[in-house]
């Protein structure tokens, strides 16, 4: 298939980068808007560094700095106590958090969930859900929709039947609450995060303290709930059960025993690690649609014929191309971690600078994804881009990351947005309300900066 873009190609509105930028506005921006405090010499300066009150961070933007971060030298740099502050409330001990050989452990115990193989029936789960999500946006048809929150109601339904084949009913309400709660506020780094020794309480830590207790509670009552229904299962087949049937069988026999609560730990890492970023791609790839409607009709010829029932979803998906191209592209220009940070464990030369040991290191995916140098018209919507040509450089195009802690749901994400975009391009034509841009704004992930209405229409034939 060939999608040329056409020369006025819908290349929606950002924040520009920095002039100028010292650390106290850097780290002030990570709370209200980072994409505003990205230097602008980071599109020709392969290494800017900021100094910070004893010590200094560095902003790495070429391929070349993101494969010797990620890959060459990978063990040489660990995760930042800021992003264990802001992140561990959720996660804790789970693996996006996890260094050294408990990762290794932890990664080791959750890769065989996540192969090629356990994707069909992955698959299945998500196409419910998108049909589940098709009928609600059918039956509120006239009405101005908020695709935001539909999107994370798809994204959590995916995350929680498709792991833990369960329905979460309430709980799936309050999880989708707490997690857009937290990330919406508590869940924004602030300078504190970054500058007090990582032992030492900053101002957030009862209030984060606080959801850590609420949050634990709510996914052991998940737990409980898929622990119950398991044996339930189980008895009423007169079976044993003790063949892993989903990945929360496969974790509870590694962890269940595990003490601290790394079951709780790392179930809450893959539902959030795989809701708020997925929710986050549907939502921006719905945005750029809006304005293009003949990418909207293209999708909805692709998807036409095809059977993308839970029967038939794995066997349609490799003809979904343009859809896949479209969820690639919202990813570019909207990658949900729009920065990867690392702490340098030990001192290593990149770029021809040494990095100090103790220095923070940020690899801005946004930078990356939009520099000229790499991309042409690099704010243009052109999902093309990805068909019918090489694969972007893996260290240019990162929105999973890349390397050994490269995102373990990477293929189920692409997949589920895949899916859920043609089920939806193929029912409805969808329109924004009004013509205010939806500007992004990014703290933990990229958000848009008030929640747009879209016109839904039911597409003809
Ligand atoms: C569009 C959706 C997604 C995006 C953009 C995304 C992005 C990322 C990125 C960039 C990383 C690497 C971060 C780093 O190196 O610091 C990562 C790691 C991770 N992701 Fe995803 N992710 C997505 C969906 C998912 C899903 C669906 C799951 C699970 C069901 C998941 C689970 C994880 C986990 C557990 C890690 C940590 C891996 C490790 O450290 O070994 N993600 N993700």
């Amino acid at each position: 298939m060939t999608l040329t873009a056409a020369p006025e190609a819908h290349a929606p509105p950002v924040p520009a980068l920095a002039e100028r930028v010292g650390w106290l506005g850097l780290l002030g921006a990570f709370r209200r808007n980072t994409l505003e405090a990205f230097p602008r010499a980071c599109l020709d300066a392969p290494v800017v560094t900021i100094p910070l009150p004893g010590g200094r961070m560095v902003l790495l933007s070429t391929p070349a700095g993101a494969r010797h971060v990620l890959l060459s030298a990978a063990d040489d740099f660990e995760r930042l106590p800021a992003g264990r502050r802001v992140l561990g409330p959720i996660a804790g001990r789970g693996l996006v958090l996890a260094d050294g050989e408990a990762w290794r452990h932890q990664r080791r115990v959750l890769a065989p969930a996540f192969t090629p193989r356990t994707l069909p029936l992955m698959l299945r789960f998500v196409a419910r859900s998108a049909e589940d999500s098709c009928r609600r946006l059918e039956a509120g048809l006239g009405a101005s929709v908020d695709l935001r929150g539909e999107m994370q109601r798809v994204a959590l339904d995916i995350a929680t039947t498709s792991m833990f084949s369960l329905e979460t009913g309430p709980l799936g309400a309050e999880i989708r609450d707490l997690i857009s709660g937290y990330l919406g506020r508590l869940g924004r780094p602030t300078v504190a995060d970054f500058l007090l020794p990582p032992a030492w309480p900053t101002p957030s830590s009862p209030r984060r303290a606080l959801f850590r207790r609420r949050w634990l509670a709510t996914v052991r009552a998940v737990l409980a709930a898929r622990r119950a229904q398991g044996q339930g299962q189980a008895q009423e087949q007169g079976t044993r059960h003790d063949a892993p049937r989903d990945l929360f069988d496969l974790l509870d026999a590694a962890h269940g025993d595990a003490p601290g609560g790394l079951l709780a730990d790392e179930i809450g890492t893959l539902i959030v690690a795989g809701h708020e970023t997925t929710a986050s791609t549907l939502f921006w790839a719905c945005t750029l649609l809006a304005r293009a409607p003949a990418v909207q009709d293209a999708l909805a010829a692709e998807a036409r014929g095809l059977d993308l029932t839970e029967a038939g979803a794995a066997e349609a998906l490799p003809h979904l191309r343009l859809a896949r191209a479209v969820a690639q592209e919202a990813l570019r220009l909207y990658p949900p971690v729009y920065v990867i940070a690392r702490r340098a464990a030990q001192a290593s030369t990149v770029e021809g600078v040494t990095i100090p040991a103790g220095s923070i290191v940020m690899i801005p995916t946004w930078i990356l994804h939009r520099n000229p140098r790499w991309w042409d018209r690099p704010a243009a919507f052109d999902p093309g881009r990805f068909l019918d040509r090489p694969e972007p450089d893996r260290f240019l195009y990162l929105p999973f990351g890349a390397g050994p802690r490269i995102c373990i749901g990477a293929q189920l994400a692409l997949a589920e947005a895949t899916l859920v975009l043609a089920r939806l391009m193929r029912d409805f034509c969808l329109a924004l309300d009004g013509d205010r841009p939806v500007l992004p704004v990014a703290t933990t992930t990229v958000r848009p900066d008030h929640v747009p209405r879209f016109h839904l229409a039911r597409r003809a034939g």
